[in-house]
């Protein structure tokens, strides 16, 4: 077995106990897309086709310093979560999208990982509570632990920053400051990586700002008169550690450049 097979299946055995099918999936869908990814700016880059991605045996002698700095290793050093949070309508999966684009990290939406009852609650105009969304909170750190882990001894991709980011973008509404704990790892049981330090982009908006958008937006289950119980539910992150603020009324592209400028090259 190489060393594709063997994470793919450690992280497979992993999931099965404590992720579900839709996060094996998720990961699954980021390997292909990260691969696409690597190809095109391999081809951007020299002009050939594309090389294999460089996948590294556990049992062969250390990494260079420089090899060190630029993949996970076996502890998922230099890997980290990065959770962008708001409430509905404020923009997260829209900056997930291009946070990952921009950075070349895999990215899960933590509205793919509700399970179908918490979305038909939410269908039916009536708040999620805290023993809806704790459970669905642990499968999204899971399955951030088991994204990171997939990746474990992979070469990162440069940005355009010059950065090689490590780890995983998330996209999780993350209202309360007990919530955001779970994401942090706390009291959630994984088989590793309970240190994997874990950050924030809180998207702050103002009332008129959201509902406008909300009014606006076609085919999605939460519709806008569920923003007042989201304001209501919302603790502000500001003031805990490792949070970096932007405000919805900036563009997308503003978004990213201020994540980057915060978050670039620190661990
Ligand atoms: N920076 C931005 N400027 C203007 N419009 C934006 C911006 N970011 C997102 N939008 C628009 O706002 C709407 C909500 O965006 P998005 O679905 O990404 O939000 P969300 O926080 O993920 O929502 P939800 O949690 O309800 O799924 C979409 O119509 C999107 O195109
Ligand atoms: O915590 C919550 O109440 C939920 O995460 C919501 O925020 C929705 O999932 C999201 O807004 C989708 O529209």
């Amino acid at each position: 077995m190489d060393w594709l097979t063997v994470t793919a299946a450690r992280v497979h055995s992993y999931s099965s106990s404590l992720v579900s099918d839709n996060a094996i999936r998720i990961i699954h869908d980021h390997r292909h897309i990260m691969a696409s990814s690597s190809t095109a700016t391999e081809k951007a880059r020299n002009g050939r086709g594309p090389t294999p991605p460089t996948l590294r045996n556990p049992n062969d002698a250390p990494p260079s310093p420089s090899l060190r700095a630029t993949s996970i290793n076996r502890d998922a050093t230099g890997a980290r979560i990065i959770v962008v949070m708001g409430v509905s309508g404020t923009g997260k999966s829209t900056l997930g999208r291009a946070l990952a684009r921009a950075t070349h990290m895999p990215f899960i939406d933590g509205d793919d990982l509700h399970p179908a009852t918490n979305v038909a609650k939410m269908t039916r105009g009536e708040p999620l509570e805290d023993e809806d969304r704790l459970p669905w909170l642990e499968t999204i750190r899971r399955t951030a632990v088991a994204c990171v882990l997939d990746q474990v001894g992979e070469e990162a991709v440069e940005a355009a920053d010059g950065v090689r980011w490590l780890g995983v973008i998330v996209a999780c509404s993350s209202l309360k400051k007990t919530y955001r704990a779970v994401l942090r790892g706390e009291g959630v049981q994984t088989l590793s990586l309970q240190s994997l330090p874990t950050y924030v982009v809180y998207l702050k908006g103002e009332r008129d700002v959201l509902l406008a958008r909300m009014v606006h937006r076609q085919g999605h289950f939460m519709k806008a008169d569920m923003l007042a119980s989201q304001l209501d539910t919302l603790e502000s992150p500001e003031g805990e550690p490792g949070v970096v603020t932007v405000t919805v009324d900036m563009s997308t592209e503003e978004q990213v450049q201020r994540v980057v400028q915060v978050l670039g090259g620190s661990s």
